[in-house]
């Protein structure tokens, strides 16, 4: 879609594309690395293996050369200018000593290809997340316990009771009034019984865990702990546990094995803030608080127009024709970052269907792939002239992804447009879409995880990189198959890592985007 013509000589841009091509063209043992490593015979193979996971997107022939860089490590590869390995890392620029500052990036100025629009990656976060909130928050809402899974509190959750409710015993076992020997009451108190009459000094009464202790119960004696003598007394038995000492006199603590009344929180306590997602986890301490209903906020809702007539929704690609890889990954994606994705409609490459489609949608985030750019078919700047939107971010400093762009619609609606090359549009979707979705759907930032890395990365020279990343002990792994169309890395990969202008070193720390993954299904 993009309609570019015959290249000259290729800007830095350019020569980025251009090297996905080539990878996507490259065949034979350079082309295809899993082949060079024949892998073991079945029988051979145990359960699934992490780091057999990994080396599939890892070097795939680690004597294969690789970008000279003078900060890679021992074995990091050859001059830069020799081949490098199908799927190496894109960013054809030498790592640059940040800490001995021997660059200084020109803002904004990629000689060609960056818009000089283009917002600076961190900035383009922050303008989503403003943009999210200049939004009337919808109003929230109250949902049954289990419709609550992934959505996220409105409102602190407030303890509706204390809890425990009651003076619990923690054990099976007795309870008992005082020191032993006991008398043992006939009778024994099960969980989920009334309250039972007192115990004196010197009874004892047979109870079950979970079962509210009676008053004057001073502790309870596990049952493993205890034994009844010649006369049928209760007595503590000494050598079990230290809970009693020889001679059988009980020298159980006060209050040993009872769970007091409100041990972990008391009636109007608050649990949790609002902004929590509702995990599993919560929804067991929401029924446990006496909550039969949540008040959450409820899900942005999201429409995924897929762009493109080059796009194939089935089998094989074939004919010049792509499989569309974005319609299926994207509402997923969505879904994992708390959406309710409305509609999902491929359109083509034709103007008056997305003029069509933007201009009918009700939903909050309108979410386009591809036509981002300037080619004869790419029709998302066009259209949102037509329908007069303002752009808020128009190009970002970030590869991939550059061409992403975030408009304001009307009101209460926006648009992110996802360029068309697969991590480019993921690259989007969290650069863009997660921070304006994270605030309408009133969710609380992540906190900042940064991992070191395990390895020299390479960097752009203005921009920042977002690189795949597998988190291996407490390393930051990064993965090859990182280029605009690839989505090879990414599928492995726990993380995204933000790669400032210039590279980072290995063992350096590096900000990580968290991929949503339990979220999903
Ligand atoms: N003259 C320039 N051309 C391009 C530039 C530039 O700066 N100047 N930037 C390049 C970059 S970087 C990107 S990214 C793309 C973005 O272009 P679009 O958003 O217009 O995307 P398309 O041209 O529609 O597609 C790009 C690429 O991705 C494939 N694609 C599209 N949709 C899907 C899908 N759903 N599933 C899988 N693959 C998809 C499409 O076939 C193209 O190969 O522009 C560059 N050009
Ligand atoms: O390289 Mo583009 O930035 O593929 O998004």
């Amino acid at each position: 879609m993009t309609g570019r013509g015959a290249q000259g000589h290729l800007d830095t841009e350019e020569r980025h594309v251009e090297e996905a091509l080539a990878v996507a063209n490259e065949s034979g043992g350079r082309g295809r690395p899993q082949e060079a490593r024949p892998a073991p015979p079945s029988e051979e193979r145990g359960d699934p293996d992490l780091d057999e996971a990994l080396a599939l997107v890892r070097d795939p022939d680690p004597h294969a050369p690789g970008p000279a860089s003078p900060l890679a490590g021992p074995g990091a590869g050859a001059p830069a200018s020799a081949p490098r390995p199908t799927g190496h890392d894109e960013a054809h620029e030498p790592v640059v000593d940040r800490a001995a500052g021997n660059r200084s990036p020109a803002a904004g100025a990629s000689k060609h290809g960056a818009r000089h629009t283009a917002t600076p990656w961190p900035e383009a976060r922050a303008v989503a997340e403003r943009a999210a909130r200049s939004v009337p928050r919808r109003e929230p809402v109250r949902v049954p316990l289990d419709t609550a899974l992934g959505l996220v509190l409105a409102a602190p959750l407030t303890a509706l009771t204390d809890l425990p409710s009651f003076d619990t015993s923690a054990m099976d076992g007795w309870g008992v009034a005082g020191p032993g020997p006991w008398d043992v009451r006939d009778e024994g108190i099960l969980a989920g019984h009334a309250e039972h009459a007192p115990l004196g000094d010197g009874e004892a009464v047979r109870i079950a865990t979970g079962a509210r202790v009676p008053p004057g119960t001073t502790a309870v004696l596990r049952s493993e702990h205890g034994h009844t003598d010649d006369k049928g007394r209760l007595q503590a038995t000494p050598q079990a546990s230290g809970s009693a000492r020889a001679g059988g006199t009980s020298t159980l603590a006060h209050g040993q094995d009872i769970r007091p009344r409100g041990q972990e929180c008391h009636s109007g306590d608050q649990l949790l803030p609002p902004g929590t997602q509702v995990t599993p986890a919560v929804l067991g301490l929401a029924a446990a608080a006496g909550y039969d209903t949540l008040t959450v906020q409820p899900r942005p809702r999201a429409e995924v127009l897929v762009l493109g007539d080059e796009l194939l929704s089935e089998g094989v690609p074939k004919d010049g024709l792509i499989r569309d890889a974005l319609g299926p990954m994207l509402p997923p994606w969505l879904r994992a970052l708390g959406v309710d994705v409305v509609a999902v409609r491929r359109l083509g490459d034709d103007a008056e269907a997305l003029f069509q489609a933007v201009t009918s949608s009700r939903a909050d985030l309108i979410v386009t792939t591809g036509g981002t750019a300037s080619g004869p078919v790419d029709h998302v700047h066009p259209t949102l002239r037509r329908v007069g939107a303002e752009l808020l971010v128009d190009g970002v400093k970030v590869r991939p992804g550059h061409p992403m762009l975030l408009a304001h619609m009307r009101e209460d609606q926006h648009l992110v447009g996802l360029p068309g090359n697969p991590l480019a549009a993921v690259s989007g979707l969290l650069t863009l879409a997660e921070p304006l979705l994270r605030i309408l759907g009133g969710r609380m930032e992540p906190e900042p995880c940064t991992l070191a890395l395990s390895d020299v990365v390479h960097g752009h020279p203005y921009d920042t990189r977002l690189v795949p990343v597998a988190v291996r002990a407490d390393h930051a792994v990064p993965l090859h198959y990182n280029g605009p169309a690839m989505l090879r890395g990414i599928a492995a990969a726990d993380a995204l890592a933000v790669v400032p202008p210039g590279g980072a070193r290995r063992g350096v720390e590096l900000e990580l985007l968290d991929l949503p993954w339990p979220w999903v299904g």
